[in-house]
């Protein structure tokens, strides 16, 4: 469990390698970051830099090689997968596919997000709770719209209700707004603020949207693989 001082996430002399033999190329280069519970953390650099291997790796999506990374208190390297799928049942991803189901409406997508948590709890919540995000996010009057009725930034902000329905402790977000307008991007942001303040989310998200910069408490900047 989460005790008070644990930082969310921390990265410890990280290294990643892709490929193998003579093709074998190291894309992360001693990477060591504490993020601490409750804070939004932006992740930017340039293309092909390692920014999409680093959020992967702490979003336990993909194996950690070298170096040591810690997720609410729990080791990941040496891991199993069981417990890696543990750990991610206990985040949220937004990432740039936003993979909604087609014959899904806005509210059905939505609670697919509780789905991972198995079955139970009760419907009239969850519903509440699917409504109350959709709404939060400017949807409130699209919940019961199939993806084809909707447009691209109301599709992306139906995939980061998804992804925030179950009430993650992190959530992990590849360019969530690089679909959205000026306005619905920063109430995406706001919402997120809004949770690390009222329930200790962290995020960490890659962006390059300067107005989301300016709210981050800390930037992470990867240029070759390393921190710069
Ligand atoms: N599966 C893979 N196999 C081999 N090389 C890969 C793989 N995935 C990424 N790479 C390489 O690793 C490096 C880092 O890629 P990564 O996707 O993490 O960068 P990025 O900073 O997220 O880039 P972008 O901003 O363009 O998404 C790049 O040189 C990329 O070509």
């Amino acid at each position: 469990m989460m005790t008070g001082r644990e930082p969310s996430i921390r990265l410890q002399g990280v290294n990643h390698w892709f490929g193998s033999g003579e093709t074998r190329r190291q894309v992360l280069f001693d990477i060591s970051i504490s993020i601490e519970r409750g804070s939004l953390t932006v992740m930017r650099g340039p293309s092909g830099s390692g920014k999409t291997t680093l959020l992967t790796l702490m979003g336990a999506l993909r194996k950690v090689q070298e170096g040591s990374i810690r997720l609410l208190g729990q080791e990941l390297h040496g891991a199993s997968e069981a417990a890696q799928e543990m750990l991610r049942r206990r985040f949220g991803f937004i990432f740039q596919a936003h993979n909604l189901h087609e014959s899904l409406t806005a509210r059905q997508n939505t609670l697919m997000g509780l789905e991972v948590h198995g079955p139970g709890g009760d419907a009239a919540k969850q519903n509440a709770a699917a409504v109350h995000i959709l709404t939060s996010l400017g949807l409130g009057e699209r919940i019961d719209y199939l993806p084809e009725k909707l447009s691209g930034g109301q599709k992306q902000r139906v995939a980061i209700a998804r992804a925030l329905v179950s009430n993650p402790e992190i959530v992990f977000a590849d360019e969530p707004t690089a679909a959205l307008d000026k306005e619905a991007g920063l109430n995406v942001v706001r919402l997120l603020k809004t949770l690390a303040e009222t329930r200790g989310t962290s995020t960490v998200m890659v962006t390059h949207d300067t107005r989301i910069i300016d709210l981050a408490d800390m930037i992470i900047t990867i240029e070759d693989g390393r921190l710069a």
